[in-house]
């Protein structure tokens, strides 16, 4: 038996929805790149889920069923009110409200392809309308119903704010989903694809893999870079920062990656993208820190940023609160781990390792008064 520690350089699975190659991502063969430029969300999530993109009438019908799935029934926010809002965190929140969404839903144990893509679409489109409707009640708010006229990041922003982004701020939180939909086989998609390979359904599948975006090793780094920079406070903080944290080896979120080792495309396009709203909002604190930190990675430590790097400055001039910044992440990812979900289905085997052992050897047990 091989052994690799985190599995790294391990093959795990064939798929045909993304791929990592030279430092070239891309989704269905189109690179990421292109489609942040040329394509919508929806467009992206068509592709990812049907391997092309969608005609204009195909692409109006499936914006059709995704607006028409927006609403979550009214107990799912009743619950979330019980929660103590005060210290819980979004992530577990959004973790315990799409398990629960399962069980409102009365197709979640039907099996089938086409029983799966209807559930994707209810979940693509409901994840939003709880992450936006959490955001408003704990601060007293009455969530707000999803409008069916505007387009998904147009109208997940409408939901958390009560009123409409400017067509800047949509495209630019769109071109954010679009980038963070699919990953290859990162962790929470593999959580993902380990789950419902034991033929669980697909609201345990997502469920799963939202508890593995959670952590700061992976899409929770987001937000972590938002507390290093505001715990930074200012340019001229940074460098005794970073090299202080680098003194004592403690990692900086936000860089490094298993697969890239000569940069996140993604990365490259968020920093531009952070840049844009810096100067819309002439405020370039943020930016201007975020580079310096990556000069300095690149200087020290050869790390370069990942895709929660220069995230975090953006949705923050979004006007997202910093512990909503995962779970807007995950809006974006349920894309990618529904589309995996339905790939693995379609040619599954039951995913299961080996250990290597390395605990004590035979024992004999010693009765429990003589221990
Ligand atoms: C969407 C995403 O999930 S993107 C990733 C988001 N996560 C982060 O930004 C968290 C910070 N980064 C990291 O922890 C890592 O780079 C990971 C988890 C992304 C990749 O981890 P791995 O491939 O397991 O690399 P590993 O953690 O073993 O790091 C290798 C070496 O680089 C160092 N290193 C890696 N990342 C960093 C970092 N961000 N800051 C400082 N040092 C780092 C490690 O300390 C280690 O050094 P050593 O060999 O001297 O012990
Ligand atoms: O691929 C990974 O390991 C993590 C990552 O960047 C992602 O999920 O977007």
């Amino acid at each position: 038996m091989t052994m690799t520690r985190g599995l790294e350089g391990i093959v795990a699975t064939t798929s045909a929805i993304s791929s990592i190659r030279d430092d070239v991502l891309t989704y269905r063969g189109y690179r990421i790149q292109d489609l942040a430029e040329q394509t919508t969300f929806e467009e992206v999530i068509y592709l990812l889920w049907n391997g092309d993109l969608p005609t204009s009438e195909q692409l109006s019908v499936f914006r059709k069923s995704l607006a028409a799935d927006a609403a979550v029934p009214d107990e799912l926010f009743a619950m979330m009110k019980m929660f103590p809002l005060d210290q819980v965190h979004p992530m577990a929140v959004l973790r315990s409200s799409v398990s629960n969404l399962g069980i409102y839903d009365t197709d979640a144990e039907r099996a089938g392809i086409e029983a799966n893509q209807t559930k994707a679409i209810r979940l693509q489109a409901k994840v939003a309308t709880l992450v936006a409707g959490f955001s408003r009640i704990r601060q007293g708010l009455d969530p707000v119903s999803p409008d069916p006229s505007k387009h998904f990041a147009e109208n997940f922003l409408y939901m958390m704010r009560g009123k409409a982004p400017s067509d800047l701020e949509a495209r630019l939180l769109d071109r954010a989903l679009i980038l963070h939909a699919d990953h290859e086989l990162n962790a929470s998609t593999f959580t993902a694809r380990v789950c419902v390979a034991t033929l669980s359904d697909i609201y345990s599948g997502i469920t799963a893999a939202i508890g593995a975006l959670k952590g700061p090793l992976h899409g929770g780094a987001n937000e972590q870079v938002m507390h290093m920079l505001e715990e930074i406070g200012s340019i001229d903080w940074v460098d005794d920062y970073i090299y202080e944290a680098l003194a004592v080896k403690k990692k900086i979120m936000g860089f490094g990656h298993r697969v890239y080792k000569n940069g996140d495309p993604r990365a490259r396009i968020l920093k531009d993208m952070a840049r844009q709203i810096s100067e819309l909002h002439e405020d370039t604190r943020l930016y201007e820190m975020s580079l310096r930190i990556e000069q300095i990675m690149k200087e020290k430590k050869g790390l370069l940023p990942n895709t929660d790097f220069y995230s975090a400055t953006l949705y923050h001039l979004l006007g997202i609160d910093h512990d909503l910044f995962t779970p807007v992440f995950a809006v974006s990812r349920t894309s990618g781990w529904a589309a995996h979900i339905m790939e693995q289905y379609k040619d599954n085997r039951l995913i299961r390792p080996r250990a290597e052992y390395n605990g004590p050897h035979l024992r004999r047990v010693i009765p429990i008064d003589l221990r």
